[in-house]
């Protein structure tokens, strides 16, 4: 069955469409919200292209008579400004004008490049997502878009919606476990921030990576969907509570910056940086959030959860503080209240160094600290 969810932020309204084997109604779909296109640039990378791209043409080309294609390397490092290089020069070489239309087909990869593509060639010009990936339920909707610098993950992009996100799940049928799993990091993540029952449904329905398929899949990504929509349509460019979608995040980014990207998927390092966010809410407000329970159940999962040992803390510390929430320097992480309720806290140099050494050195141990401090939730 097909679902439509409706974003709407100030700068645009836009439908997520989701439902399976759907790839044929492709045109028709993106020629109802997307008129008078001249001519269409699809970019996908090497893995989804070997899989989908000759699909996608020929979907596109029931509709267009102008569809090109540019392929990047798979992987996180095409977060590139190389790979942002060429995507440009694909498009400029194709003759793409301010009426043409870009097509992402692919991951949050594919997604965050051809978006900052799309929102910066000729100033602007109009872009569809189409997600083949499990994360990119997540990254494919709210118009972050992105490349990455060697000191920080997504440090050069713009906040740019698409004209629709085409969602076929079908397409995930190939998605190796480990991309599973690193999506799955995001759908817990929505539901640990805004939808405590949501995170029950998840532990009752979900006991390994592989019972995401069928109803429950598609639930799965529903939901997470219907929570980042309704985030993202409160506060589009992050001056609030959009910044509560970064739970995992302060640590994390820092990780796979640190690790050098692709080491780790973002999902895995959204978990590992979950993780710490509990550890420290723990010892932040004071009171037990069963940090142990959570590292288990992450375990279990197959997420990791301890430090790589050859990562040091002050090391991690400095990337922390690069990190788009931070101000003037000091970071500002998101943290849990309970499951379902999170908020921004500000957090000091030494104190989280400390924290950092201890999530590193003990990892298991649940609250029993005497230094936490009860600020007010201030988002
Ligand atoms: N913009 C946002 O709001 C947002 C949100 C979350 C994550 N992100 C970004 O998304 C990126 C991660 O996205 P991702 O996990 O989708 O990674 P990805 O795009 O690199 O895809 C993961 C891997 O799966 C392969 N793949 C993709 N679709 C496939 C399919 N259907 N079958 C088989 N293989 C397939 C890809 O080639 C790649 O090797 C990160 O850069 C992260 O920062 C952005
Ligand atoms: O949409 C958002 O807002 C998010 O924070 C979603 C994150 O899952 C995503 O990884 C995002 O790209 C992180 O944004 P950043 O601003 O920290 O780079
Ligand atoms: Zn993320």
């Amino acid at each position: 069955m097909m679902k439509r969810i409706h974003i709407a932020t100030p700068s645009k309204r836009y439908e997520v469409v989701i439902g399976n084997e759907l790839l044929h109604m492709m045109d028709r779909m993106i020629d109802r919200v997307c008129p008078h296109v001249t001519a269409v640039l699809i970019i996908t990378d090497e893995t989804v292209a070997s899989l989908y791209l000759a699909d996608v043409q020929q979907a596109l080309h029931q509709t267009y008579d102008r569809v090109y294609a540019h392929v990047i390397p798979s992987g996180e490092e095409a977060k590139s400004f190389e790979q942002f290089y060429a995507c440009h020069t694909a498009a400029l070489t194709n003759h793409l004008d301010r009426d043409s239309l870009i097509v992402a087909l692919g991951g949050g990869v594919v997604g965050d490049l051809a978006g900052f593509v799309a929102a910066t060639y000729m100033r602007g010009i109009r872009f569809v997502q189409v997600p083949t990936t499990l994360l990119a339920h997540d990254s494919a909707v709210g118009g972050k878009t992105a490349i990455n610098h060697p000191l920080g993950k997504n440090m050069i992009g713009a906040f740019y919606q698409p004209e629709l996100v085409f969602y076929d799940i079908s397409l995930l049928s190939t998605l190796p476990k480990r991309e599973m799993r690193s999506g799955f990091a995001e759908i817990i993540k929505h539901s640990l921030i805004y939808d405590r029952a949501f995170f029950g449904w998840l532990q009752a329905n979900v006991e390994k990576i592989e019972d995401l398929n069928g109803e429950r899949l598609q639930y799965a990504i529903q939901r997470g969907i219907e929570i980042k929509a309704a985030v993202v349509s409160q506060d589009e460019k992050e001056h609030g509570v959009r910044a509560h979608l970064n739970f995992g995040h302060t640590l994390g980014h820092a990780l796979e910056s640190e690790l050098g990207y692709g080491v780790m998927t973002h999902g895995d390092a959204v978990a590992l940086g979950m993780l710490f966010a509990i550890f420290v809410s723990e010892r932040f407000y004071n009171q037990p959030l069963f940090y142990s329970s959570f590292r288990t159940l992450f375990h279990h999962y197959g997420f990791p959860t301890s430090l790589p040992s050859h990562v040091s803390p002050e090391r991690l510390l400095e990337k922390m503080k690069k990190d788009k929430k931070a101000k003037d320097q000091t970071v500002r992480m998101v943290l849990m209240k309970e499951i379902g309720t999170v908020c921004v806290e500000q957090i000091s140099d030494e104190q989280l160094l400390q924290w950092l050494y201890a999530f590193a050195e003990e990892g298991g141990e649940t609250c029993d600290s005497s230094d936490s401090r009860g600020n007010d939730c201030e988002q």
